[in-house]
Formats: C-alpha cells, structure tokens, sequence
C-alpha cells in the first residue's frame, strides 16, 4: 500500500489508500461464463477467445433508465459526488482515475457547477479531439437541460459555440492553447479539467505546462486560484505525480456495465480481412440493435472495408446494415451521423480511426472489434521528411478501445491480435512531442511570452527538434532570432490562422502577389486529406478523368483546377462521383477555406484574385514553402531525381503530374517528403530557380553555397 493514493470507492464512502498497480490488477474478475461461453460458440472458427484475466467488470446494477437525469445518478462518479468536491475543495492541483465510462468527463464539471465551485471563472474541459469536445458538449447540455451554447458550450477550431453565460465549456487543447496566447494566466477559468492525459498529443502536452505555470503565477500574484485536475482512465500516474509536485492522485472505483475482452488465439496476417469475418460473424449471430465499432488506421482503410461489408451484405444472414465512416478529415456534420440513431431493425457499423479511442460515448455500441493497429506520422528533424508508419497500439490505447464498449449497457471488446501480443506492448503512448515537427508549438509558445528552453515540458523533445523548429519560424519571419526568439509582427498575424505556420505565411503573402482568392482555395485543400479518389479496379479510368484538371505547372495548380470546378458544379455528389474526386474531402476543404477566409477578413486582407496569372500564385506558395525546395540532379538523365535544400535524393511521387514530364523541370516546389521504401516529393510544382531569390534571398544564398 502507497500513501500517496487516494481512492474514493463507490462501496467505500471513506478514504482508502491503495497502490494503483495492484488496484488495477484487482479489477480483471470473474467475468459471465453464459456470455462467453455463447460468443465462443459463435466465433470459434475465427480463432477467439476469451481471456479470463482481461475483463473489465463490477457489481454495479444494469438499470440505466431512459431518463438523462436517473442515468446519471448510476454512474460511479455520481455516487461519490460529495466525497470527490471535498478533495476538489481540498487541493488546487489533483489527478484523477477512473474507469472508462465512469463519468469523468460528463459528471465532474456538472458536478463543480452544481455546488458554484468555479466561482466567478468558467470550468474548461479540454479534449485531444473535436468530435469528443462536441459530442460532451452536447450530452452535458442535455443532461443540464440547457440549450448548448448557453450554460454549457464548446469551443473547436473553426467553431465556438459559447456565450457570455457560460461556465462548462469542452473544447480542444489547441483550442485553449490559442487562448493562452492572448491570456497567458487563462484568467477566465477558475477550473481547468485536462482530460485524456494518456492521449499525450503535443497541444495537451504544451498545456500541462501552460496551466502548471498560469497556477503558479496567479498564487503569486494573488490573482484568483486556478484549480486544475488532470483524468484519464490510462495514465502513467507517477510520471504526472512528479511532474505535479506530488499532487494526490484519486483513485474512482467501478464502472456502470461490464466489458468482457476476447483475444485472438491466433496472429492474423490480415487485421483488414479479420475485422471484416468478426463482423460478419456477430452480425449473423447478434440482434439488430446492437451496434458495432471496429477500429482501422486511416480513411483510404475505412473505404475499402466500407465496400467490402457494403459488398458481403448483400449476401450476408442478419439484419439490414448502416456502415458510418469516422475519421478526423471528415466533415463535422458527417462525422455526427454516427451519433444518429438508425430506424428498428438496422445494425449501424461505425469504422473508426483512433479519434473514437477516447471519451466518446456512441450510445448502442454493444462490440468494439479492435485491429490493435495506429497510423502514426513520424518526422526526421535532419531531412525534414514524415514517414507514415502502421503500428500496434499502445495497451493504453487497448483498454481505451475497449471502453468505447459498456457504455449504456454491457458490451464486448474482440481484439484481433493474441493476449500474449497485448502483454507484450508498450504500457503507455509515445508522446506526440518527441516524433513530430514543432514549428506551431514553438510558435505558440513564444506568442504566450514563453521561453522554449526552459519551458517546463513531461517530456522533452529532442534539442534538433527545438532548434529545426526555432529555424524555420527565423526563416520564415515569424521570429527575430532562434536564441531569445520574440514574434515579429508578420508572426504575430501567423497566430490568428489555426493552421501550420508555412501555410499562414503563404495566405498572408497572397495580397501582395494578387492571389488570396486561389491561396486560399489552395491552402483549405492542402489542408484537407487527398480529393483524387482512384478505385484499384478503375485505375486507368479514374486517372482518364484526372487529365481534364492537369495542369502542366504540377499538383497545386491541378488541385485549384479540381476545387473551381468542384465549387462550380450544381450536382456535387454526383459530380464527384463521375469525375473519381472524394466528395467529403472536398467539402471539408471548402468548409476550411470558409474559417480561413474570416479571419483573412479580420485581418483586413484584399482578397483578390491573380486570374491567368498563375506564376504568381506559384510564387506566393513558394513564400512559404522555400524551405520545401529541390533541385534535379545533375547526370540522373532527367528521370525525375532530385535532391532536397537538405540534402536528401528524392524522386517524384508516381501519383504526381511531372512524374512523366521529360525533361522533368529543373527545380521544384514540394508540399511533402515522404519515406516509404524510398523517399518521394509529393505534391510538387514546376518553379524558376531564380524565383527562390525573389522570394527568400538569404535562404537562396545558403542553398547555393551547400550545394
Ligand atoms: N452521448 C451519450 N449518449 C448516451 N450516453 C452517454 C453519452 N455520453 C455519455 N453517456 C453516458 O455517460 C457515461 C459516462 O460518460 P463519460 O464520458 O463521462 O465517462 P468517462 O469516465 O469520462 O469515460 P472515458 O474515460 O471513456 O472518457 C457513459 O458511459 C454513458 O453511459
């Protein structure tokens, strides 16, 4: 037994202390054995089953009313209310653990309110993902019997649906980081709750200490207290502990249903063709209303299962089925589908990215079948060049997938890998941080007054990072200088644009070259994921269509070309459909480049539009993007070889549109650098080499003499 923990047990109104390890071991009990025996049965010829030592279960009663407010009162965190303000009242700073479905995020800052322990503040409630922010927001301002906007709101890029009135607001960690810039001590809030710390995203990372210093500086300076609590039901509890100064961890006993987990007996070579036999498997064998959410990695993934299940169903026993896609590039008002309700006797399948992991609640998910893979970007500070890598999941992630299960009654997790490959994973998540290019973090940091090399971080990136980060914003004028960096004024405008820094350079350049029209366009696209949709059986046709929005200058203008069109066509799902583009990318990119455009205006921007004249609007790109330069190598016979600004021998991608240009163009612009078996240029553009001169002449320089 630990000292250091609290736990406030349902069963157990006093305070208890208990080591977390050995509490967390304690909670895989007995599980149903009719249950289990039953999806055994069924799954058999599939090779799962279940692992007696990995269920989640408790002895909290099954009866979840219809009514909001009878629902919450079974929830753990309800039952423990008082005894949880008491600690809340106590300490300024506290984490907290409970299982998922508990009632962290939905119960607490209710519960703060109810009792006016925010005071005068407002409670913030942070999240890694919008589609978590969103759907909180609107459950909590159900629950309060509130319209959303009012007492409860949130707050997501593009989107801020708060009032003067409120005091529960959800929003995203980026979203309150944008707001420490303008208030480094974020004054408005009384209570910041930093929700899915497990996550460790590098927004959320950056904040925990944003809010550490703000709760600092505020008791120095008597400004009114910051109480901050930091959840997940996954955490690594020592590692936040020192870096809170021993702050007590609270420990929340049981969950409202139970989940039972299933492993795999066997390694599947094909998670893909897997998941799609479990479904089919329980869809013969399940009621209708019983839903299921199957994790993937990515939308390309989601798509093609999205056919398959729609092709199998045809044929398939059970019921009548309703895929929903849920992947971060999909617009907002898609992404909400799933949260709708299907009519009786229709089984709604959603296929997930990891932006379900956490803090969602999709109400008749009974079955969470879990690939136990990610889609992870990882950067290279030296070459600059991302690698999108498919890996296992942390078992963090596992117990997070699984509790998308239980949540308003008992369900099941199928992980389609074996128990001894979940044991074997890394406990926790890789922070975001030490993997991925830090330009808008630093940038972030040094608007809200903070110095990068002392800033206190849970963990610390590597120094390359920091310092490949400081050098692009000196490069790209957002900063005076690496060493003590303050914002320039053109860096200062770059803060207002929620987008990475070379891209608002690029809009706030477009004035001058006459082009805002188009860089905007340009922009919400390059934003978004990619348009062309090519089917592997009707590639040679889709790429037939493609050659009507080519242009000879390369991808960016082949992508404003599809975007005109896009927005000039009457019919646009169909239109898409004919001319192999993907519909919701399209229309996330214009939704973007609508938020885009709003705080151009603010700005003061002339939108205006460079017409014919597209040299310019290749220029503009290039304002931003010169750091993204490469140049034809000498004797490599035209063949499309290049070597980079930094260094790296790179050919152009397949997909692009001077992948077959001969002679391929002396110099190019590219918008990424891509590692897969080789590395690639993707989306490129034909420049003049001078043009680099016009633009960045002392980047121009340097470039020259490396060379
Ligand atoms: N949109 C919703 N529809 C139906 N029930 C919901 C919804 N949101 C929350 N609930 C109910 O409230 C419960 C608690 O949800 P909450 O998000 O507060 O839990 P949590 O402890 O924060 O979980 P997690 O750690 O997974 O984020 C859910 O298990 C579910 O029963």
């Amino acid at each position: 037994m630990d000292s250091k923990y609290t736990s406030v047990g349902r069963e157990k109104e006093h305070r208890i202390t208990y080591d977390l390890k050995v509490k967390r071991k304690k909670l895989s009990v007995e599980s149903n054995s009719k249950n289990i025996k039953e999806v055994e049965q069924n799954l058999c010829f599939n090779g799962l089953c279940q692992d007696s030592n990995n269920k989640i279960n408790n002895s909290l009663p099954n009866d979840v009313s219809e009514d909001l407010q009878e629902a919450r009162k079974t929830l753990p965190v309800y039952q423990v209310r008082f005894r949880l303000l008491e600690e809340i009242r106590k300490h300024n700073t506290m984490i907290l653990i409970g299982e998922t479905g508990s009632g962290k995020t939905t119960q607490i800052p209710q519960i703060i309110h109810e009792h006016r322990l925010e005071g005068k503040g407002c409670i913030a409630v942070t999240q890694p993902r919008r589609v978590a922010a969103i759907t909180l927001a609107m459950r909590v301002a159900a629950e309060t019997n509130s319209e959303i906007g009012s007492i409860v709101g949130y707050t997501v890029r593009f989107e801020d649906v708060t009032s003067s009135h409120t005091k529960v607001k959800y929003l995203t960690d980026g979203m309150l980081l944008r707001e420490a810039m303008t208030d480094p001590l974020l004054k408005k809030y009384s209570v910041i709750i930093l929700d899915e710390a497990h996550e460790r995203t590098v927004n959320t990372d950056v904040l925990f200490g944003i809010v550490k210093l703000a709760q600092k500086e505020r008791d120095e300076h008597k400004v009114n207290t910051l109480k901050v609590i930091v959840m997940s039901a996954t955490m690594d509890v020592d590692a936040f502990r020192k870096y809170y100064n021993n702050c007590p961890v609270i420990y929340l006993e049981g969950r409202t249903h139970p989940v039972t987990i299933y492993h795999s007996k066997t390694k599947h070579e094909d998670y893909q063709y897997a998941a799609v036999c479990t479904i089919f498997q329980l869809h013969a064998t399940t009621p209708a209303d019983q839903d299921f959410l199957v994790f993937l990695t990515g939308q390309e993934e989601i798509e093609t299962v999205m056919s398959n299940i729609k092709q199998i169903a045809k044929e398939a026993k059970g019921p009548q089925i309703r895929v929903c896609p849920l992947y971060a590039g999909l617009p907002a008002v898609k992404q909400l589908q799933v949260w709708k309700k299907t009519p009786p006797g229709m089984r709604k399948i959603v296929l997930a990215t990891n932006i379900a992991e956490a803090s969602v609640t999709i109400p008749q998910i009974k079955y969470v079948i879990d690939t136990g893979v990610v889609k992870e970007r990882t950067w290279c500070t030296s070459t600059g060049a991302e690698r999108l890598v498919v890996r296992a999941c942390s078992q963090a992630a596992g117990w997070q997938r699984a509790g998308r299960a239980g949540r308003t009654t008992a369900g099941a997790a199928y992980r389609l890998y074996t128990a001894a490959d979940f044991a074997a994973r890394q406990q926790h998540n890789t922070p975001e941080i030490v993997r991925c290019p830090l330009s808008s973090t630093m940038l972030m940091l040094i608007a809200t007054g903070m110095d990068p090399s002392t800033f206190p971080l849970l963990d610390s990136p590597p120094r390359d990072s920091i310092q490949a980060a400081l050098i692009l914003l000196k490069e790209i004028g957002a900063i005076d200088n690496e060493n003590n960096p303050k914002l320039t004024v053109l860096g200062k405008k770059m803060t207002a644009f929620p987008i990475d820094p070379k891209y608002s350079k690029i809009l706030l350049c477009a004035p001058e070259h006459n082009c805002l029209e188009e860089a905007l366009s340009l922009v919400a696209v390059m934003s978004s994921e990619n348009v062309f949709h090519t089917p592997l059986h009707k590639r040679e046709e889709a790429l037939k269509v493609k050659q009507k929005f080519i242009s000879p200058l390369g991808d960016h203008i082949t992508l404003l070309n599809v975007y005109k069109a896009f927005c000039k066509a009457p019919l646009k799902k169909q239109w898409c459909r004919e001319n192999y583009l993907n519909h919701k990318n399209l229309s996330y990119a214009s939704e973007i480049r609508q938020q885009l455009l709003g705080v151009c205006q603010r700005l003061n921007m002339t939108v205006s539009s460079c017409g014919t004249a597209l040299d310019q609007l290749l220029k503009c790109l290039l304002s931003g993007l010169f750091t993204n330069c490469a140049w034809a190598r000498a004797g490599a016979g035209g063949g499309g070889r290049y070597v980079t600004s930094a260094g790296v021998a790179a050919m152009l991608h397949p997909s692009g549109v001077l992948h077959a240009v001969r002679p391929a163009p002396p110099a190019v612009l590219y918008t990424e650098l891509l590692h897969t078996k080789r590395s690639y240029l993707v989306t490129v553009s034909a420049i003049q080499p001078q043009w680099l001169h016009q633009v960045a002449p002392e980047y121009a320089r340097r470039c020259r003499a490396n060379r």
